[in-house]
């Protein structure tokens, strides 16, 4: 299972934060099971950072990744190519395990065929890095079926190994699991339906909201492989209560970074604007709920 890490910021200004860093992973791997973390994505807030900071949070998290994680992928997507080309060649002096693009969302591509000539350029310039198509419609408004994507796309992307898929559309999903060749991960990211996705055939999971409910995400995961339905649903089902309290008080970004601090006890400081940061008594409110839906943790 892999994790999507929070941005670390500094609390008086919102600048970039490394020093946590390492007590991040540690916490991850000790008290979450989180087995690979998915850095400068959606939950990292790469959309609202310079390159310079990309580059300097995807040093410090391989980094300190060493021995610790089985995976570090990097996102490198941009709205900009050649900032997508830029982050890519230097995932690849980095040592990242792989680098996952998504789809420019101010000017979209108009077909399958635009987005994947967009992925292959990005590609390109980091050849013998294992590539991973992210597609999360919600966020990009980019509703390109991903089984079009995927049509003998080695051909086009030697090194694509897979598809980091955040949308609801299962029978989409389902496609792209069928379609996938044994060398590619389907990974799966609507935390709150992963069990579905992994009826569907799910090869794993990515996601927010295991940065604080991996532990009981990965015992979902053992009894749905072991058979087990009721208990794989009584896990999930927790899981919804937890969220569908937290958006009936406006879940955004900055809230789950929130709930993330107060469960964790790490300092991950604010989001940065646009987003805001979460009110205290909210924040507070949905750690409690938290506490009861989980008395465990
Ligand atoms: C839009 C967004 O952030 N999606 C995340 C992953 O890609 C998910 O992990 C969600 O945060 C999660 O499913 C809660 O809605
Ligand atoms: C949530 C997620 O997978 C991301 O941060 O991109």
């Amino acid at each position: 299972m892999c994790g999507s890490i929070f941005s670390l910021t500094f609390s008086q200004n919102s600048e970039i934060n490394i020093t946590e860093i390492g007590r991040y992973i540690d916490y991850l791997a000790e008290k979450q099971g989180i087995s690979s973390i998915f850095v400068n994505g959606t939950t990292g807030e790469s959309m609202s950072l310079n390159v310079a900071e990309r580059k300097i949070l995807a040093e410090e998290w391989c980094e300190k990744a060493k021995g610790k994680m089985d995976q570090v992928i990097v996102h490198v997507g941009c709205m900009c190519l050649k900032d997508s080309q830029e982050l890519a060649r230097h995932a690849a002096q980095t040592g990242a395990d792989g680098i996952a693009v998504i789809a420019p969302s101010f000017f979209k591509p108009n077909s399958a065929e635009a987005l994947r000539t967009f992925l292959h350029e990005v590609s390109s310039v980091a050849p013998t890095l294992p590539f991973y198509y992210y597609h999360i419609p919600a966020v990009t408004g980019v509703n390109v079926p991903v089984t079009s994507v995927l049509e003998n796309i080695e051909e086009l992307i030697p090194s694509f190994r897979g598809v980091k898929f955040t949308g609801i559309d299962l029978m989409d999903f389902g496609q792209c699991v069928s379609y996938s060749q044994p060398h590619w991960s389907v990974l799966y990211g609507v935390d709150e339906q992963l069990l579905a996705a992994l009826a569907m055939g799910a090869h794993g999971a990515v996601g927010s909201t295991y940065n604080y409910m991996g532990c009981h995400v990965s015992k979902l995961m053992s009894a749905f492989e072991n058979g087990d339905l009721i208990q794989a649903r009584t896990i999930q089902f927790k899981m919804q209560e937890l969220l569908s309290y937290a958006k009936k008080q406006g879940f955004d970004l900055g809230v789950n970074k929130q709930l993330m601090s107060e469960v964790s006890g790490l300092c991950l400081g604010p989001p940065r604007l646009p987003v805001v940061p979460c009110p205290t008594a909210r924040a507070l409110s949905i750690a409690q709920k938290y506490h009861s839906i989980f008395p465990e943790h």
